[in-house]
């Protein structure tokens, strides 16, 4: 057996510490020092992780069946979420993908994201404008979760009655998934009352919403009507009040935080400079150096071999689009941010971009994302100017999602 490289870490927690105090550098660091593909250990629990083109392939794609979701993350996850499309296991898996995937067709969207977003954009505009300054992470937050609630619900909820208590199972979700030792795992009643709080607030919302949807005689077209109305190919049974809460919030979870903090992102390294570039540019290059999901993990089935080496069954394999869009080999200057690395004459590496996944679990919300945030950088680019203030920190902060330390504010003038 061919062990891969890696840091040795402590006897008994081993690399968990390095990892808890900054997982980017500590990943980078592991990938300098050992090569693409390295192994560390966190607490009891072997980690991999894989950084070629090929290899990222063969996890997720060629040899998708010698890996699945039973991970820590996507168990943790599943507290939220229930049993969903985040849900590890296969079967619950594929009945919410066959489910969900239809009712996320490009097309299932045409005329209705400008008006969702329009709605909430404009009046918001004229505040910043008004205010001179804008906080751009708060502001997409409250505009994209604003204008999913239209898109997904047909309805008008205010925003932070949705993100607060989200951000609050995100952010234990994550402290969850950093401790090795877990006792919620034991019971349910161990999680913490914030937690349980978070949860009754958004069932209240989401239970609310299935209920008067049911009880309709001529419901919007919307993607909940679609869920309510979709019926199992064998069986022909819709979905339980249960299942359709789990499919809701796990829309809400998978896609409010990715696409307002890859847009925050796109605003703030457009600004000043890359304004007139086509939005989908802009939008591809920020999630190219922050990708809101950087990183991705899967456990191996049986034994497999990635490259030289021996991947022992049970071993979580962890991928980074964060690292794999930084690598040099495949992006020349990667630092740098260009949206010209996406222009039709400059199509990216090959299986070298990778914001929204590989293979099965690909992102469903992908063109809804995209839609969002095309319409909202032409829109906003087209009429204001930004500027970043200076002296803010703009690392970013790994949990879930790739985040941003808050509050990051902008100028904001007429554009011309
Ligand atoms: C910029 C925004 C987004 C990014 C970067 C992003 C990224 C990703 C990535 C990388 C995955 C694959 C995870 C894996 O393989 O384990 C994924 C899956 C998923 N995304 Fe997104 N996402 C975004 C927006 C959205 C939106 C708007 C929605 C829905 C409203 C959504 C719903 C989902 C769901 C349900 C899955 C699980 C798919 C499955 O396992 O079959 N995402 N996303």
């Amino acid at each position: 057996m061919t062990r891969a490289p890696g840091p040795k870490g402590g006897l008994i927690l081993g690399s968990l510490p390095a990892f808890k105090a900054d997982p980017l550098a500590f990943l980078a660091q592991g990938l300098r020092d050992h090569g693409p593909v390295f192994r560390f250990r966190m607490g009891p629990f072997t980690a991999h992780l894989v950084n070629a083109p090929d290899h990222i392939d063969h996890v997720l794609s060629r040899n998708a069946r010698g890996y699945d979701k039973a991970t820590r993350s996507a168990d943790r996850i599943a507290a939220t979420t229930g049993n969903s499309l985040l849900s590890p296991d296969p079967e619950h898996w594929t009945r919410h993908r066959q489910v969900i995937q239809p009712a996320f067709q490009p097309r299932r969207f045409d005329g209705t994201i400008a008006p969702a977003i329009d709605a909430l954009l404009l009046p918001a505009m004229q505040d910043w404008l008004r205010s001179g300054r804008v906080d751009i992470v708060a502001e997409m937050m409250r505009i994209v979760i604003g204008a999913a609630i239209r898109i997904l619900f047909s309805a008008e909820i205010e925003a932070r009655r949705i993100s607060d208590p989200l951000e609050v199972l995100l952010a234990d979700t994550w402290r969850r998934i950093e401790a090795p030792f877990d006792l919620s795992q034991l019971s349910r009643h161990l999680h913490r009352r914030t937690f349980r709080r978070a949860v009754g607030q958004i069932d209240a919302i989401v239970l609310g919403l299935i209920a008067a949807r049911r009880a309709m005689a001529a419901p919007p077209d919307d993607v909940l009507t679609r869920l309510v109305a979709a019926r199992s190919a064998e069986t022909g049974a819709g979905l339980t009040d249960r299942e359709l809460r789990d499919a809701t919030v796990t829309l809400l979870l998978a896609g409010h935080e990715t696409t307002a903090n890859a847009l925050a992102r796109a605003f703030i390294h457009a600004a000043g400079g890359h304004e007139t570039a086509p939005p989908a540019q802009i939008f591809a290059e920020a999630m190219r150096l922050y990708p809101s999901i950087w990183v991705i993990e899967r456990r191996a089935r049986v034994a497999d071999r990635i490259g030289d080496f021996d991947i022992p069954a049970g071993s979580s394999v962890l991928i980074s689009p964060w690292l794999l869009h930084r690598d040099p080999r495949l992006w020349p200057d990667p630092e740098r941010f260009d949206p010209s690395r996406f222009s039709a004459d400059t199509p990216p590496p090959r299986r070298a971009y990778m914001p929204f996944g590989l293979g099965q679990h690909r992102c469903v919300g992908l063109h809804l994302a995209q839609g969002i945030a095309e319409h909202i950088l032409a829109t906003v680019f087209d009429r204001l100017r930004l500027r970043l203030l200076p002296g803010q920190d703009l690392r970013p902060r790994p949990g879930i999602t790739l985040r941003h330390a808050v509050p990051v504010m902008m100028e904001v003038t007429r554009r011309g």
